[in-house]
């Protein structure tokens, strides 16, 4: 892929947000801010559970429990949870393939689960991740942590952990890359052509 300036639209219409390195260093926060806010490593802290939600708040959570651990000493259990057969538009949509859920050994009863994204946006793959959680346990409390929130809520959910705010257009899009799917990292907002 052509190498892309930060700030500046191609004539594709597309602009780079966050270079690999924002990434890495916003995933570095996000981690330190997670730590912080759970009082992680804390004699009173809570068993903390990192779930993904495909495909790419996965490896975002992968990410992110790799710094944790470096930052803290402290190894953070991760898994994911599809929400796919949770979606309040699964009958509008084409068939779309089911993803892994992958619950940690020791299981999310009583833990503080923190959900992982990469985009916020209207807020309902949240509120389905919030569904399937429920035939999962029942966590002690759950925040949610997103690389990149661009408005446009539809339902009232926010995010504990935000990488970066991004307002948006309806009829633009926010696309995450991440090396383990897509082969180099990076944010883009890209012209979608029609407001959704
Ligand atoms: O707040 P929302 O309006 O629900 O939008 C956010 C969701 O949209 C994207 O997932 P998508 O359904 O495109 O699937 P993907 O993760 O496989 O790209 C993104 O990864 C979030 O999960
Ligand atoms: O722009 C958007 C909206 C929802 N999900 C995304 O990944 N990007």
């Amino acid at each position: 892929m052509a190498p892309r300036t930060r700030g500046a639209t191609d004539p594709g219409g597309q602009r780079q947000l966050l270079s690999a390195g924002d990434v890495a260093r916003t995933v570095a926060r996000m981690a330190h801010q997670i730590i912080e806010k759970t009082t992680l490593g804390s004699a009173s802290a809570p068993r903390v559970v990192l779930l993904g939600v495909p495909s790419r708040g996965a490896p975002l959570a992968q990410r992110l429990a790799t710094r944790m651990a470096e930052f803290s000493g402290i190894e953070v259990p991760t898994g994911a949870v599809d929400v796919t057969l949770y979606r309040d538009d699964l009958r509008r949509k084409p068939t779309m393939p089911l993803h892994e859920t992958v619950v940690p050994d020791d299981g999310i009863d009583d833990a503080l689960v923190v959900l992982v994204d990469d985009v916020l946006y209207s807020g309902r793959t949240v509120r389905a991740a919030l569904d399937a959680l429920r035939d999962l346990g029942r966590p002690r409390a759950v925040q949610l942590a997103v690389l990149v929130d661009r408005g446009h809520r539809e339902l009232p959910i926010r995010a504990d952990y935000v990488g970066k705010n991004v307002p948006t257009a309806t009829d633009e899009g926010v696309d995450v890359l991440l090396s383990e799917l897509d082969g180099e990292d990076g944010v883009l907002l890209v012209r979608r052509g029609e407001a959704r």
